[in-house]
């Protein structure tokens, strides 16, 4: 589970930006293949009624297993498969959509390379690996379900049984099975599928597989076959980390995909993006649907928004609009929406962060419009804050992003930026490992025996970086000194749960403080999106309205009180309260079902349920357990100062105890604009800090010189 720990966006990711306009305004690309010359197909007034036919309908039908057989890798099967038989270790290379996710596990199983055991492919993300998992059960045909032959594994669901032979999961799922088994034995072939996406999971999964293939060679048991796949890697790269192992270039694309650059900048992407869909909107028949790249969840909501009203405008030409939103904190079910069909005559508008930017196929897509941007984690270790920043993507990305047209049919992508801009762009990603805070890597690779400073990395994360969360690890108590080779046995606690260890810490903290319940609530919350909305417009009737949950406390407890108060009002006025009260549904649900699976770790844990009823102060002193290096002070000046890094820093407006001077604040999250902004804050008090993280308090030279 990603927490979202310390994490903050930039003024540009919270403030929705668009005023909604009457009409959309033009905008002009070009492209090296020229502007698309697309079926014009007036859908106005009682033209609409007119149309009668939609090329979903009259699109020749091919079957499945046809359009098996037309995909470039089918023509290389037999080559390939002699070539996997041959090679250990393997990179594949191959355009996207060319088949290498949903052909090449079938075509091992069928050749029976894996013999007795599984083959595992692991994705980035959850939408792709639960996708990919369903569509490659349906080529297999016979009314296969997902489960039986074909299964996955993502966080929170495992829908696998003992028949499964192809398995899906995400990264981060195969390391949490690394933690039980470092040898992987359930699996003879793995596959790393999106090699090039380089997130902390992957990279760190390049080593446990290499280590695991070469122990077993040595202890002479049943060998293991890598095979490493992107669209786009650097291939020497990862030859290079794999022993030089041997590459091989699938040649041929299913379907062509026209690339246009706007021909001038555009700062605000969010609207040009608006301005891109309605140009299509206008022209292209309705059964063309469109991806439109964006960074997070508001901006996703706030352009949604844009487009279904602008839809509706009598001057706008073009059929329905059906809008999706897809973003990593949406639950499975809601995430899947957008694969089903709409209907005819609508046009299907999907708004994603980047996590539809590989594996996915979404039928039907035929347009890209690349908003250029993402949001993207750094840790600096000098501050010890990590920060959410929106900055512009890599080559690679908008690669993978073009690619998601063009897979059924041809495509075509409108990328908001101009061809100059693209060409300033790095080539690829800085990988994760290398801008991330590490502390929840260094406790996982520690669990399965690793010290993360000699962990063979394809590329080493900094050496402070690694150094600041063994100083964690080691205050909160995960370790006992830096150069640690194993976990103490809270460590060993910690490192269960899919959380920052400082959350972990919390939770194992909290039966001493008789909060069990009211930690797991107020960590699942922080753990989630946020579940407050605040729409510009009506940002103080939304803080009016929840006053009533608002706790002097701060921001943890009132978050609190709003779980509590849900969770007591009936199933069918949730919707109505919700409503109300400005609250998101879907998070708050989504934040239940983390706060279910984190409860079923505790009680296997044997940690037992306890509560502090309205005692406050019992969770306040908890949440210090974890959070201790997360304190600010008040000093004279009436500016606050952390304790750990003495950085200046400010109450967030949005927060409840905005206004008020608390003398020391302990905060979950960090916002940078033109200040550095704290949020998601408790007050506590001066002596509770120097009992419970005293060796802190004296390390670090402290004096809480409390000032109210
Ligand atoms: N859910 C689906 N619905 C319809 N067609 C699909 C679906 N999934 C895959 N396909 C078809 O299979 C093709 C191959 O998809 P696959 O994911 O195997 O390609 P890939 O080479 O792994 O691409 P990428 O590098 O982008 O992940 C797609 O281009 C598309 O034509």
């Amino acid at each position: 589970m990603d927490s979202k720990y310390n994490i903050a966006h930039s003024s540009k990711s919270t403030v929705t930006k668009f005023q909604i306009k009457s009409k959309p305004i033009p905008i002009l690309f070009s492209g090296k293949n020229g502007p698309p010359s697309p079926k014009k197909v007036k859908l106005n007034g009682d033209d609409k009624k007119k149309i009668t036919f939609s090329s979903k309908i009259l699109q020749p039908k091919i079957s499945i297993q046809e359009q098996r057989r037309k995909l470039p890798v089918f023509q290389q099967r037999n080559k390939l498969l002699d070539i996997i038989k041959r090679h250990k270790t393997l990179i594949i290379l191959g355009e996207t959509g060319s088949g290498k996710t949903t052909q090449i596990p079938q075509y091992i199983y069928s050749a029976r390379l894996q013999e007795n055991g599984k083959i595992g492919i692991t994705q980035p993300r959850r939408v792709a690996a639960i996708s990919v998992a369903m569509r490659v059960a349906q080529e297999h045909g016979n009314g296969m379900e997902v489960g039986d032959l074909v299964g996955y594994t993502v966080r929170f669901e495992d829908v696998t049984s003992s028949k499964t032979k192809i398995k899906y999961l995400t990264d981060g799922m195969m390391l949490r099975e690394a933690m039980f088994d470092k040898l992987l034995m359930e699996y003879t072939v793995i596959i790393l599928d999106e090699a090039h996406e380089r997130t902390i999971h992957t990279d760190v999964l390049f080593g446990i597989v290499k280590r695991a293939q070469k122990i077993r060679i040595e202890k002479k048991v049943t060998p293991l076959k890598i095979i490493i796949m992107s669209a786009t890697m650097d291939v020497d790269h990862f030859s290079k980390y794999f022993n030089d192992c041997q590459a091989v270039y699938l040649e041929g694309r299913t379907y062509p995909v026209n690339i246009f650059y706007t021909l001038k900048p555009h700062d605000d992407y969010q609207l040009a993006c608006v301005n891109a869909f309605f140009k299509i909107h206008k022209e292209a028949p309705p059964d063309h649907d469109v991806l439109i790249f964006l960074t997070g969840q508001e901006e996703i909501e706030s352009v949604a928004h844009q487009i279904r009203t602008l839809a509706k405008e009598p001057d706008v030409e073009g059929p329905m609009v059906r809008v999706f939103s897809l973003y990593a904190a949406q639950p499975s079910n809601q995430q899947m929406a957008v694969f089903q069909t709409t209907p005819t005559n609508t046009r299907k508008v999907i708004i994603s962060t980047n996590i539809a930017e590989t594996s996915v196929t979404i039928a039907g897509i035929k347009y890209v419009i690349d908003g250029g941007m993402v949001k993207a984690r750094t840790f600096h270790p000098s501050t010890g804050l990590e920060l959410l920043k929106i900055q512009r993507i890599s080559q690679e990305q908008s690669w993978q992003r073009a690619g998601r047209a063009g897979r059924d049919s041809e495509g075509s992508c409108y990328r908001i930026y101009t061809r100059s801009q693209f060409e300033a762009m790095q080539k690829s990603t800085v990988p994760e490992i290398q801008r991330a805070n590490l502390n929840s890597v260094a406790i996982q690779l520690l669990a399965m025996g690793v010290h993360a400073l000699t962990f063979d990395f394809m590329d080493k994360p900094p050496k402070e970086a690694v150094v600041a969360a063994f100083e964690q690890l080691k205050m909160l108590g995960a370790v006992e000194s830096l150069n640690a080779a194993h976990l103490t046995p809270l460590g060993t606690k910690m490192s269960k749960f899919p959380l920052d260890p400082r959350f972990s810490k919390v939770l194992l903290s909290a039966h001493q403080f008789s909060c069990v319940e009211e930690s797991l609530t107020v960590i699942a919350l922080l753990s989630a999106e946020s579940i407050l909305i605040s729409p510009p417009n009506k940002r103080e009737l939304a803080q009016k309205v929840r006053q009533k949950f608002t706790s002097g406390y701060g921001d943890h407890i009132t978050l609190l009180n709003i779980y509590r108060e849900f969770n007591s009002i009936g199933q069918n006025s949730r919707r109505n309260w919700c409503h109300e009260h400005y609250i998101n549904l879907r998070n708050i649900l989504h934040a239940r079902e983390i706060r279910n699976q984190l409860e079923e770790i505790c009680r296997s844990s044997d940690i037992p349920n306890s509560s502090c009823g309205s005692n406050m102060d019992q969770l306040r002193k908890a949440l210090i357990t974890g959070l201790f290096m997360n304190v600010a002070e008040l000093h004279r000046d009436r500016q606050y100062i952390t304790l750990d890094k003495k950085q200046t820093v400010f109450i967030h407006p949005s927060s409840s105890l905005h206004g008020q001077q608390p003398g020391l604040i302990l905060f979950t999250e960090v916002v940078q604009t033109s200040k550095c902004y704290l949020r998601g804050l408790t007050t506590i008090e001066s002596e509770w800090l120097q009992d419970i993280a005293p060796e802190y308090i004296r390390t670090h030279n402290i004096k809480c010189t409390k000032e109210s």
